[in-house]
């Protein structure tokens, strides 16, 4: 490539893996001119082979890659998350130059984004967070992206980011999300709902099965037709389809040869962590980062089996009260996300717009779903909206939930049939619903052992009693 910059690369894409890869194919379609990088020379003949028709070349030397590059140069990094994201960037310095931007599309913990913006400004170099969801397909022909920190840097790639987004209508799904780490923390509430979701549908899958009898293609057919109404998503979408994938070895059910033990890179227990930190609730995230972690007990759950007997889990509910139950539960899951991006963005002043964040999740991302259009309704009739449960058009939708709902949970719980999701999220529910909680009893035994103090309802203040004297 000849030494103008004039026919240098406008963007320089670092991994070109499953994600990398298809981002630069998606933008090389919309006529950018881009490169990549990957120390794997597999990665780069991939690359080159998918995108022949646009000429795509790839570099498996990164001094030849940063001099393709048009300069302030810009970097996209899809490498995977942690410590390579830090030695990439360490590889990366000596060769860039003041005026740089890198963007950090993985899974990054926000906190590691905050740091590795401070320790980059000392450089002159412009770093920012941007999350991004859609997996393979997204990313290959329209992902949902949650760009935050470096405005000014941000608006450098705007056009390229806007064009390669997902739309929906003429919106495509990427905007600003605010500044400092807010884009990483954004899409880590995303992965925290989406394992929510993830675990409900499985809960649901158990209930069919275990409580109802189902065999996996009448799943299939109940999944395929709850996905042409209300609870219409991509997740449901691709689990229907699981349903009747047939394995190419034995022709049994791909499903049932699949070991029942999840496994996890760590967003859902980041969510989880942060909510504890942020003393924001969110149960139903809780219990999906929890039972995949309960799934890995194999040999032990196989033991205790047998110790208590297999329980006998057959329910009577119907399938739409079942619906219910999982159209209410999602709809909590969304609501518990939102309440802690509310929190977050107090908390570390994000500036976070609500009605942005569910318009740009509506299309693209593992999680949209045909309920988030009412959510972004919620939030733009109220930007400063605490809880999705406190607006009026949720509360009619949950309502004709409930009935269904605290049927099919209370006969699963009967019967013995583990949903720990839904559990919680119905507990969760009625908790944040009920004005006066027993917590006053909480405040007093903290007295009582501790002299912790308590606050009336009668004055202000804070008191101590003497609980030892008898009154
Ligand atoms: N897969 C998904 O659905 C999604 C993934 N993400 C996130 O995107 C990021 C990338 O994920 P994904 O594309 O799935 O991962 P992949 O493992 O498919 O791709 C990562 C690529 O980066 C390469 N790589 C590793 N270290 C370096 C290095 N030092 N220099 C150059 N290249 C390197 C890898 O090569 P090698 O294999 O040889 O190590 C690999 O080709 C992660 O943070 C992930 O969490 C986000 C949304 C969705
Ligand atoms: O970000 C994603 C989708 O939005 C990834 O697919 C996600 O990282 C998968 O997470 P896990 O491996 O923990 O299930």
């Amino acid at each position: 490539m000849a030494n103008n910059d004039s026919k240098k690369y406008k963007l320089g894409m670092i991994g070109l893996g499953t994600m990398g890869r298809n981002l630069l194919l998606n933008m090389a379609d919309k006529g950018f001119s881009v490169t990549g990088y990957d120390k794997d020379r597999k990665m780069i003949s991939k690359l080159e082979e998918e995108g022949k028709k646009h000429n795509l070349e790839g570099f498996d030397d990164i001094k030849s890659f940063i001099s393709s590059l048009q300069t302030p140069r810009t970097l996209i990094l899809l490498v995977p998350a942690g410590p390579i994201v830090d030695s990439v960037i360490a590889e990366l310095k000596p060769l860039l130059s003041k005026g740089d931007i890198i963007i950090d599309s993985g899974n990054s913990h926000f906190t590691d984004t905050n740091r590795r913006v401070d320790e980059l400004e000392k450089d002159g170099l412009h770093f920012f967070g941007m999350g991004i969801s859609g997996g393979e397909e997204g990313a290959r022909f329209g992902p949902s992206m949650m760009p935050g920190g470096d405005k000014q840097a941000y608006n450098v790639v705007k056009d390229v980011f806007d064009a390669v987004a997902a739309k929906v209508g003429t919106d495509p799904c990427v905007t600003y999300i605010g500044p400092g780490a807010s884009g990483h923390f954004v899409k880590m509430v995303h992965n925290g709902i989406e394992y929510a979701i993830m675990e409900l549908i499985a809960e649901v899958y158990g209930i069919l099965k275990n409580g109802l009898g189902y065999s996996n293609d009448d799943i299939y057919k109940v999944f395929k037709k709850w996905n042409e109404g209300r609870l219409q998503s991509f997740l449901l979408e691709i689990t229907a389809e699981i349903f009747v994938f047939k394995d190419a070895e034995t022709q049994n059910d791909l499903l049932d040869q699949i070991k029942d033990e999840a496994r996890s890179k760590g967003t859902g227990k980041w969510t989880s962590e942060v909510s504890m930190e942020l003393q924001l609730p969110v149960p139903t995230i809780n219990e999906a980062v929890s039972n995949r972690d309960l799934s890995k007990f194999k040999k032990l759950r196989v033991s205790l089996e047998e110790a208590f007997g297999k329980k006998d889990t057959k329910i009577a509910v119907t399938v739409e009260e079942l619906e219910d139950a999982f159209y209410f539960s999602m709809i909590s899951a969304y609501a518990q996300g939102m309440h802690l991006l509310v929190q977050a963005s107090k908390e570390y002043q994000y500036d976070l717009q609500l009605q942005e964040i569910a318009k740009i999740w509506r299309g693209g991302c593992i999680i949209r779903a045909k309920f988030l259009e009412d959510i972004y309704q919620a939030y733009d009739k109220n930007n400063v909206l605490e809880h999705l449960f406190g607006d009026a058009g949720i509360q009619n939708i949950i309502k004709g939930t409930l009935a269904g709902t605290r049927k099919t949970i209370s006969a699963c719980i009967n019967s013995g049939l583990g949903i720990p999701a839904f559990a919680s999220t119905l507990t969760y529910f009625d908790t944040i619903t009920t004005a006066r909680m027993p917590s006053n009893l909480i405040q007093a035994q903290r007295d009582f052992f501790g002299a912790h103090t308590f606050e009336r309802i009668d004055k202000d203040g804070v008191f101590h009693a003497d609980w030892n004297k008898l009154s």
